[in-house]
C-alpha cells in the first residue's frame, strides 16, 4: 500500500520513516516543500495536486503543518492556508483517486475551560491563530473526504526538530535555573507513539480492514503533567543518564506571557 507523506522533515514524518523498516507491506513516500524530487508546498496549491497525481498514493498522511504557535498571531493568512486550506485540497484530491486521508490535528483545537480530559466529541473552541487554522483543517477535510481519519495529538517530543524537550536541554546547557508554567496540563507525547498509531491503523487498512475510519480520534502519550512537571521529568531522566540538567521553578502562565494564548487544561483521552 502507498503512502504519501507531507512534510518529510518535521518531527513525526522523521519518526514515520524510521519505523517504516517494521511495515513491509507499506511503502512510505515522503515529500516536502524543497528538497524532494516531487516537491509538496502545503501554501501552493499546485504542488499538492501535482504532486497526488504524480505519486497517485492510497493514502495520504498529512504531517505537515505550521507549528509556530505565537508566529501564527503574526501571519493568521499563512497559518491558514497551510493548516487550513491545504488538509481540505489534500482530502478532495485523495477522494478523487479513491485513497484515504490521515490528518493529524492539535489538543489547540480546544479552549481548556473543561475539568475533565477531552474526549474526541467535546465541543471546540480554539483560543489563538494556530487552534483556529487547524480546526479548519479537520473541517475541510471531513467535508472533502469520508475516508479519513483525524488524530488529534497533543505537546509532540522527539529527537528530532523543535520541541519543548529539546528547548529544555538545551535551555540547561547554560542556565542552572528555569522557570516553567505549571498551570497548563497536557499529554506529552513521543513522536513514536503517534507513528505507531498510525501506521497501525494503515497496516489493517492494507488487510482490507476499515479502523478508525471517518473517524477523529485522541492520540497522545498515557501520562498528563503540567509544562513544569514535563520539564522536571525530563531533567530527572537527562540526570540519571549522566545528561544536562537544572532547577525549575513552578510559574503562573501570567508570569510567562506569550503571543498566542494556550489552553489550560490540554489533555485528551480516547474512549476505550
Ligand atoms: N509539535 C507538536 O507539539 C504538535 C503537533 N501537532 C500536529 O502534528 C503534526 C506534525 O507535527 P510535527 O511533526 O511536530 O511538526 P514539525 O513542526 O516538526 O514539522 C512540520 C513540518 O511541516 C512542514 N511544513 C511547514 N509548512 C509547510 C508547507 N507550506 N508545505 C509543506 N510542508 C510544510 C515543515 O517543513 P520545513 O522543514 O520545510 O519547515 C516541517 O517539516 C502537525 O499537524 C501538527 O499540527 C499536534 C499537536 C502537538
Ligand atoms: C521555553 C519555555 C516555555 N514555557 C511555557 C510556554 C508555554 O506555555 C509552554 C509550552 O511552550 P512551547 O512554546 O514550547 O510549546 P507550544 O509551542 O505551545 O507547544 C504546542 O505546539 C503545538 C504545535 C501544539 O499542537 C501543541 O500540542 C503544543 O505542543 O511552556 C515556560 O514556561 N518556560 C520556558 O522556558
Amino acid at each position: 500500500m502507498k503512502i504519501l507523506v507531507t512534510g518529510k522533515e518535521g518531527q513525526v514524518a522523521r519518526c514515520l520513516a524510521d519505523r517504516a523498516k517494521d511495515h513491509p507491506k507499506l511503502e512510505l513516500i515522503f515529500v516536502a516543500r524543497e528538497g524532494t524530487d516531487t516537491v509538496l508546498d502545503l501554501a501552493d496549491p499546485d504542488t499538492i495536486r501535482a504532486a497526488v497525481a504524480a505519486h497517485k498514493p492510497d493514502v495520504i498522511l498529512n504531517a505537515a503543518a505550521y507549528t509556530a504557535v505565537d508566529q501564527a498571531e503574526d501571519e493568521p493568512d499563512l497559518a491558514m492556508a497551510v493548516n487550513g486550506t491545504a488538509p481540505g485540497i489534500l482530502a478532495a484530491e485523495a477522494a478523487k483517486i479513491g485513497a484515504k486521508i490521515i490528518h493529524i490535528s492539535t489538543d489547540y483545537v480546544f479552549d481548556g475551560d473543561l475539568d475533565r480530559p477531552y474526549l474526541p466529541s467535546d465541543p471546540v473552541n480554539p483560543i489563538g491563530v494556530y487552534g483556529k487554522t487547524k480546526l479548519a483543517g479537520e473541517e475541510a477535510v471531513r467535508a472533502a473526504n469520508p475516508d479519513h481519519v483525524i488524530a488529534r495529538t497533543a505537546w509532540v517530543y522527539s529527537p528530532y526538530g523543535k520541541n519543548f524537550y529539546k528547548t529544555m536541554l538545551r535551555l540547561a546547557e547554560t542556565k542552572d535555573e528555569i522557570s516553567v508554567v505549571d498551570d497548563q496540563i497536557g499529554n506529552p507525547t513521543s513522536a513514536y507513539e503517534i507513528a505507531d498509531g498510525l501506521l497501525a491503523i494503515c497496516d489493517d487498512w492494507e488487510k482490507g480492514g476499515s479502523k478508525r475510519l471517518g473517524e477523529t480520534i485522541h492520540l497522545v502519550g498515557p501520562d498528563a503533567m503540567t509544562w513544569c512537571g514535563f520539564a522536571r521529568k525530563i531533567f530527572a531522566e537527562s540526570k540519571a543518564s549522566g545528561g544536562p540538567s537544572c532547577h525549575v521553578n513552578a510559574i503562573s502562565t501570567a508570569d510567562y506571557p506569550t503571543k498566542a494564548k494556550r489552553p489550560a487544561n490540554s489533555r485528551l483521552e480516547q474512549p476505550a
